[in-house]
């Protein structure tokens, strides 16, 4: 009678035990693949390629420098806008010309900062911040990059300042708003900052990816839905032209029409 070869050289149990672990692995490959969420598209800030491109392409001003440093160091250090997101926005600025410019979430001021730094001498920034820490830590840093009178720092929720700017009749007259403050208000912010713009006038809406979320909100995930609904309206406004760069967690450009 002929004796059954096993087709394997190991045994049963650990043969199963193989499979097993093998279909678990697939398993977790597939779904892995599938619930992966993006968190970037461009390479890690410490990657080599990108490290060049930073070399070759930034001309920070030393107190801007130092002020980034700072702020890297604080627990919320990663909330600051990218080097290279603030240089590109201060160039577009002096691009147009800009002397008006609004800035939601000041943060340690990194952003007010390079864009004062664009500005003429009576160039002004009014930007917007709710906590008083942050702006206090950067402030010394400001003074040292000669713009601290070029920054209206005003400490209330973005939005009461919004109001109060359009209620002052200053809707038409900023050349830039810059919109990276809470993300639940950001359709808010979008259409004050709209009225606020002159045409020609530049509008930044930073983190528009946020972390990938956009593709998939969790449920419940009322910031990724806000700003899902911000990127399909400005996807769908007239009275803008538009970019949205993969620079840092996202950057879209809206020029008033
Ligand atoms: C992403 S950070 C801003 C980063 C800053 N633009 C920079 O370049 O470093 C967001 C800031 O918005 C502030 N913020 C949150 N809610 C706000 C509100 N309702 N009004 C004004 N600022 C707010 C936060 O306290 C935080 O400092």
């Amino acid at each position: 009678m002929n004796q059954l070869v096993p087709r394997l050289s190991v045994p049963a149990a650990l043969a199963l035990g193989s499979a097993a672990l093998g279909a678990a692995f697939a398993t977790g490959l597939f779904l892995g693949r599938r619930f992966q969420r993006p968190q970037r598209l461009l390479p890690a800030e410490d990657h080599p390629l990108w490290q060049y491109l930073l070399s070759r392409s930034m001309r920070e001003h030393p107190a801007l420098r130092s002020l980034r440093l700072l702020t890297l160091e604080q627990p919320q250090g990663e909330s600051m806008m990218t080097c290279e997101q603030a240089q590109l926005l201060a160039n577009l600025a002096r691009l147009i010309k800009a002397k008006k410019v609004l800035d939601l979430g000041t943060f340690t001021g990194y952003s007010a900062v390079a864009l004062a730094l664009a500005l003429p001498p009576a160039g002004r920034v009014v930007t917007c911040e709710v906590d008083p820490g942050p702006p206090e830590l950067g402030r010394p840093l400001w003074r040292q990059a000669e713009v601290e009178r070029k920054i209206d720092l005003r400490l209330q929720p973005a939005l009461e300042t919004l109001d109060e700017l359009l209620a002052a009749g200053e809707a038409g007259t900023f050349d830039v708003a810059v919109v990276d403050a809470d993300k639940e208000n950001c359709v808010a912010y979008y259409e004050r900052c709209l009225q606020l713009l002159r045409p020609g006038g530049m509008l930044a809406v930073l983190r528009v990816l946020w972390r990938g979320e956009v593709l998939r909100p969790r449920p419940g995930d009322a910031e990724a839905e806000c700003v899902r609904n911000l990127n399909e309206r400005i996807r769908r406004d007239a009275r803008v032209y538009i970019s949205l760069l993969p620079l840092g967690d996202g950057l879209t450009l809206a020029f008033k029409i």
